[in-house]
């Protein structure tokens, strides 16, 4: 089973409020129908915000620690992000992919100490089925604070330790986790080795930029990749793409 995120900076253009960057949406669901068609079974593909989320959650003092509990800021929030995932969906059913959408907020909880709680049992059964499922980044119940954003690399980890996934892979704005430098590092095991190299996202971003997905990710067992847009057909063929982030080696 495979885990895959599509980058929010990647899918829409994160400098417009609610614009997507349609050619790189396009390709993206291209390389999803082509793995789905060759050797690939199961698949979950969640994505992120870009220009959809991040801009309601930030004019509404939002993010994964600040919640709201007025409504109508949640359904602006939650809203961006269902209409991003339609478009999502759309992309993916013209080109033959049984994509079918599961909303996070409807589904799962942060407790009192701030741990996301992620039922998965409609992800697998769905998956059982033959479908993919498509979560995005949205809000979750936040015990304490209302309503917080989870993050979809939050759900990554979450999904990829749950169901075992065998593969996960982040495909980002950029080829990989850059050093300062800006080469791509080829693996990282420890975050403390590139803790001075991680920094947010250039772009409104409520959720952490680099630095909260290398800590997500480094928390799995699994290994995991982050890669460019050009390397998802690589990464979904099965070969090692951008940096792999692998915490199973400290
Ligand atoms: N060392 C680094 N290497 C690569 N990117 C970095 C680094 N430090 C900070 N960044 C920033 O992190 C961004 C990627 O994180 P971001 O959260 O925007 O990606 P995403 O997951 O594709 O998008 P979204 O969060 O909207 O889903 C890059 O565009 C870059 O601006
Ligand atoms: C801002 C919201 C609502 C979701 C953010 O998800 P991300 O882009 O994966 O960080």
């Amino acid at each position: 089973m495979i885990v895959l995120k599509l980058g929010g900076s990647v899918i829409t253009d994160k400098d417009r409020p609610e614009t997507l960057d349609g050619e790189a949406l396009e390709r993206a669901a291209d390389a999803v129908a082509a793995a789905l068609d060759g050797d690939i079974d199961d698949l979950v593909v969640v994505h992120g915000g870009g220009s959809f989320g991040h801009h309601n959650a930030s004019e509404h003092g939002v993010t994964t620690t600040e919640g709201t509990r007025d409504a109508g800021a949640a359904l602006d929030i939650h809203g961006a992000m269902t209409t991003l995932n339609r478009f999502v969906l759309g992309r993916l059913l013209e080109r033959g992919v049984e994509a079918v959408p599961v909303h996070p907020f409807s589904a799962a909880h942060r407790d009192a100490e701030s741990d996301l709680e992620l039922p998965t049992g409609q992800v697998a059964t769905l998956l059982a089925e033959g479908f993919v499922p498509v979560l995005h980044g949205d809000l979750v119940a936040h015990a304490g604070a209302g309503a917080t954003v989870v993050s979809g690399d939050e759900l990554v980890a979450a999904l990829a330790r749950d169901l075992e996934a065998e593969r996960i892979g982040l495909c980002s704005t950029v080829p990989g986790v850059l050093d300062d430098e800006d080469r791509v590092i080829d693996r990282i095991s420890d975050y403390d080795d590139v803790e001075a190299v991680l920094g947010e996202s250039e772009a409104t971003d409520v959720t952490g930029g680099m630095a909260a997905k290398v800590q997500a990710l480094l928390a799995l067992e699994a290994e995991a990749s982050i890669f460019g847009l050009e390397e998802l057909d690589a990464f979904l063929a099965g070969d090692e793409s951008g940096t792999t982030i692998d915490s199973s080696e400290t």
